[in-house]
């Protein structure tokens, strides 16, 4: 799977000033950005972040789902640790598509739940697929992650290509009422490693 890297700016946000890099995805067009902040390609673990585009958590404030509440998470504990580098991978909805992910969320208001819905669609239940991660960590230099996720998937995808993982740290927030199931299959069912938000419901 190859991509082009194309520019790189500067991106002001609220938790700091990182770089902002595009990557285009060959066969796809599918455009992928990176933000870094610090050097990266000194070597050492960099604190990272595989993130699935979620136009609805990211953009639109859903609370259906954690993608929002982690995508600040994630951008917060780069910016606090002055290093790091967040990819935010165009794969809507597992990798289903924005107008799909809307036909699930409508099963779901049915009573499906997220890993039903999908499959009712007749996709699998998680589509994605992290080789683009390759090219664009070797593009920057980065060889070995601290990374911010609850999903084991990521983690042995990128080891898969030969990626070192040094580290898996918890990115649990955003737990609400609206979410609550969404996320319980996500640990049942996608094997997700939710346990301190599972604790904070039950108590
Ligand atoms: N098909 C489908 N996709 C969803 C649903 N809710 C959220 N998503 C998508 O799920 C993906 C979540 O991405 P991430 O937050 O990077 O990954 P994750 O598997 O939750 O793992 P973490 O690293 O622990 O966050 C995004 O692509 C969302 O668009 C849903 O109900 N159905
Ligand atoms: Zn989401």
């Amino acid at each position: 799977m190859s991509v082009t890297f194309v520019a790189s700016s500067k991106l002001p946000t609220r938790w700091g000033t990182f770089t902002m890099h595009g990557f285009l995805e060959q066969d796809t067009g599918k455009e992928h950005v990176v933000l870094t902040m610090g050097d990266v390609a000194d070597g050492k673990p960099v604190l990272g972040r595989l993130h699935s585009e979620c136009l609805t958590g990211d953009a639109l404030f859903s609370l259906r789902c954690d993608c929002g509440f982690q995508l600040e998470a994630a951008l917060q504990a780069i910016a606090e640790e002055g290093r790091g580098a967040l990819l935010y991978l165009r794969q809507e909805g597992r990798g289903i598509g924005l107008m799909n992910k809307i036909r699930a969320y409508h099963l779901q208001d049915g009573g499906a739940d997220t890993v039903e819905a999908n499959e009712q669609l007749g996709f699998g239940a998680d589509q994605r697929d992290y080789a683009i991660c390759q090219p664009i960590l070797e593009h920057l230099g980065i060889t070995s992650l601290k990374l911010l996720t609850n999903n084991p998937r990521k983690v042995k995808a990128l080891e898969g290509y030969g990626l070192k993982v040094t580290e898996r740290l918890p990115l649990e927030f955003g737990l609400n009422p609206h979410n609550s199931k969404y996320l319980a299959t996500k640990a049942g069912k996608l094997g997700h490693m939710l346990g301190e938000m599972h604790q904070a419901e039950a108590e």
